[in-house]
C-alpha cells in the first residue's frame, strides 16, 4: 500500500504539528544501526490465518481472539526504494538532497548524502549489488529533472536485482498480486510504467522483459507501504502485512522502523478481534468521504469498495459526507453511495430537495480547492472556511473534520495561539474541536489509533489550563478539581496507552512520554485534594 492509499497526508506544517498520521508508518529514528540484510522473522504466536475469497483474494483473519494493542505481524522489508514522484534523494536513507547536500557513491556515482551514509551497502538502502548495475548507468547530473525521473525505475530494479541476489526474497515478492490484466485494461497506468520504467530499463541496457518489469511495476503498485516520515520518500514490501485486506474502519494500525536492521513493519491490532474476524487496514484515507476514498481505491489498488462504511449513505452515523440542505438545512446525503452516479437527496424535514450527481462533484471540488488554499498554520483560514461553509456542509463533513483536525493540533502551538497565552474561549473552542474529532474517530478509526491517540492528547491540555487557572481563581472547589483532573488523567492515560505503541522518537512517541510526564504531574495534585484515582 503506498502512501498515497495508505498515508494521505494533511497540509504539510512541520514534523509532528498537526500532520495527520492516521494510516502513516512513521518516520523512526531508533539509535540502532542497520546491519546486514535480516532473515524473514521467525513467527512465534501467529494469531492470525490466510483464506482467500473470489472479491478480496487472500486476506488475514484472527485465527484466535486478540487483545486490542496486540502485535499481529512484525517483520522485515523483502525491499525498499524510492517512492515514485520522489525529490532528489539520496539512494541509502531516502533523505532529500539539494545541491548544498549533494555527495556522490564512491562506486556508482549515484546521489547519496555522504559516503557514510547508513544506508550504504544495506539491502534496505543502496545495496552493494545495486551499486555494482549502477556502475555501468552513470547518472546525468546536467539533468536533474531527468535524472529524479529515473528514479521511478530504481524500486522495480531492486526488486529485479532480487532474483540473483536474494532468491528467497524474490520468490516471496512474486507471491504477490500485480492485477496485469486490470492494470492494462485500464490504460493509464501501463503506458506510463512503460515510459517510466520499462523503456528506462532498456536505455540502461538492463536485461529483463518487458511483462516482468510490468509486473513488478504492478507488485509495488498493488502491495507496497509507503515508508518513512512525513517525506515519506520511500516504499517497501513485506511478505506477510501484504495480505491484509482493506476496510475503511480498519482493525490496525502500522508503524515502521526507520533504523532497525530491515526496516521491520509492525501491524497491532486497534481493536479486539475475535477468532475468524477479518484483519483489515486501511487503504485510503479515513478523513475522506465515500466518494473520494472509493476513487483513490479504485485508481491506485483496482477494486471496487464495498465495505459497511462505503454502504451506508449516513458513513456509519458519522455523515461524513452530508451536505446541507439549502431548502431545509436538513442533511443530504447519497441515493446509493456505491454509485457514483446516483441521485443525492435531503432525508430530513419530507424535503423532497435533490442533488444530481454531477453538481455534487462540482461543489465537492469547488470546496476542495478553497480548502487546498489555506496554508497549513493558517487557524483564522479554517475557522473562516468552517464559518463560510457552515450552510453548506454538514458540521462533521469530512472537510469539516480535516480542518478541525488541523485547528485541534494549531490551537496551543502556533504564533498568537500558544497554550499558555490563549484566552478562556479559544481554550473552549480547542476542547469543542477536539471532541468533535473524537465522537467521528471513535467510528472511522476506532481503538487504539494515531488519530485517537494524538486528539486525547490535544484534548487534555486545554482542559489542564483552564482547571488550573479555575483553581488559581479559586473558581472551583476540590471536589470540581478532582472530577476534572479525574477526566484529564483517563485521556492522558489513554492516550499514553495508544502512543506508547510507537517508536519512542516519532512526534507520536515524543507525545506518549509527554502524556506520563503530565500523569506524574498531575499526581501531585494528590497531595491537595487526595487520591484522584
Ligand atoms: C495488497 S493486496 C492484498 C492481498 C491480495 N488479496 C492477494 O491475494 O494478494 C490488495 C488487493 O487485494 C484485494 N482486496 C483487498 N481488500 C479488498 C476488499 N476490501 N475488497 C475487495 N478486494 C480487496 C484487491 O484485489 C486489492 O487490489
Amino acid at each position: 500500500m503506498n502512501k498515497k492509499s495508505h498515508k494521505k497526508k494533511q497540509k504539510k506544517r512541520g514534523r509532528g504539528d498537526g500532520k495527520n498520521k492516521e494510516n502513516i508508518i512513521e518516520d523512526v529514528h531508533d539509535d540502532k544501526d542497520e546491519g546486514s540484510p535480516e532473515p524473514v522473522v521467525e513467527k512465534k504466536n501467529v494469531c492470525y490465518e490466510i483464506r482467500q475469497s473470489e472479491v478480496m483474494g487472500r486476506y488475514l483473519v484472527a485465527s484466535r481472539d486478540i487483545r486490542a494493542g496486540e502485535v499481529i505481524v512484525e517483520e522485515p522489508a523483502i525491499a525498499v526504494g524510492p517512492c515514485t514522484g520522489c525529490a532528489l534523494i539520496c539512494l541509502g536513507c531516502y533523505r532529500e538532497l539539494d545541491e548544498t547536500s549533494l555527495a556522490k557513491c564512491r562506486g556508482c556515482k549515484w546521489p547519496m548524502c555522504s559516503s557514510s551514509c547508513p544506508g550504504s551497502g544495506k539491502y534496505t538502502g543502496h545495496s552493494t549489488y545495486e551499486c555494482d548495475t549502477l556502475k555501468d548507468i552513470p547518472p546525468d547530473y546536467s539533468n536533474l529533472e531527468d535524472l529524479k525521473d529515473s528514479y521511478q525505475a530504481l524500486m522495480p530494479l531492486r526488486c529485479l536485482l532480487l532474483k540473483t541476489a536474494d532468491p528467497a526474497k524474490w520468490t516471496a515478492l512474486s507471491a504477490m498480486e500485480a492485477h496485469n490484466e486490470m492494470r492494462k485494461a485500464r490504460g493509464d497506468i501501463w503506458p506510463i510504467n512503460e515510459k517510466n520504467v520499462v523503456q528506462r530499463m532498456k536505455k540502461w541496457g538492463l536485461q529483463y522483459e518487458d511483462q516482468e518489469i510490468h509486473t513488478v511495476c504492478g507488485i509495488l503498485e498493488v502491495n507496497a507501504f509507503e515508508v518513512g516520515g512525513s517525506g515519506a520518500n520511500a516504499r517497501a514490501l513485506y511478505d506477510r502485512a501484504y495480505l491484509l485486506a482493506h476496510d475503511c474502519t480498519p482493525t490496525t494500525t502500522h508503524t515502521d522502523s526507520e533504523r532497525v536492521p530491515g526496516r521491520p513493519l509492525t501491524i497491532r491490532a486497534s481493536v479486539p478481534h475475535k477468532a475468524g474476524d477479518l484483519i483489515s487496514l486501511c487503504y485510503a484515507y479515513t478523513l475522506q468521504g465515500t466518494l473520494k476514498r472509493r476513487e483513490h481505491i479504485k485508481h491506485s489498488k483496482f477494486f471496487d469498495c464495498s465495505c459497511a462504511r462505503c454502504r451506508d449513505p449516513t458513513e456509519l452515523g458519522t455523515y461524513a459526507s452530508a451536505f446541507r440542505c439549502p431548502r431545509c438545512s436538513g442533511r443530504v446525503l447519497p441515493t446509493a453511495p456505491l454509485d457514483p452516479a446516483a441521485m443525492w437527496h435531503c432525508v430530513d424535514n419530507d424535503c423532497q430537495y435533490v442533488m444530481t450527481a454531477p453538481s455534487v462533484q462540482l461543489l465537492l471540488k469547488r470546496l476542495t480547492d478553497e480548502y487546498e488554499q489555506i496554508d497549513a498554520n493558517d487557524v483564522r483560514g479554517f475557522e473562516g472556511f468552517l464559518h463560510k461553509y457552515r450552510n453548506v456542509i454538514h458540521s462533521t463533513h469530512y472537510l469539516c473534520l480535516s480542518a478541525k483536525h488541523s485547528l485541534s493540533q494549531l490551537y496551543g502551538k502556533v504564533a498568537e495561539y500558544m497554550i499558555h497565552e490563549m484566552p478562556e474561549a479559544e481554550l473552549n473552542r480547542k476542547i469543542e474541536i477536539c471532541r468533535d474529532l473524537m465522537k467521528a474517530f471513535d467510528i472511522i478509526e476506532p481503538g487504539y489509533s494515531r488519530l485517537r491517540g494524538v486528539t486525547l492528547y490535544e484534548l487534555h491540555a486545554p482542559l489542564m489550563i483552564l482547571t488550573t487557572r479555575d483553581f488559581e481563581k479559586k473558581a472551583i472547589t476540590k471536589d470540581n478539581l478532582r472530577t476534572r483532573l479525574k477526566e484529564i488523567v483517563k485521556y492522558l492515560t489513554e492516550s499514553a496507552l495508544i502512543l506508547g505503541f510507537e517508536p519512542s522518537q516519532s512526534s507520536e512517541g515524543l507525545m506518549a512520554t509527554a502524556a506520563r510526564d503530565a500523569l506524574k504531574k498531575i499526581k501531585t495534585w494528590e497531595q491537595i485534594i487526595g487520591k484522584i484515582s
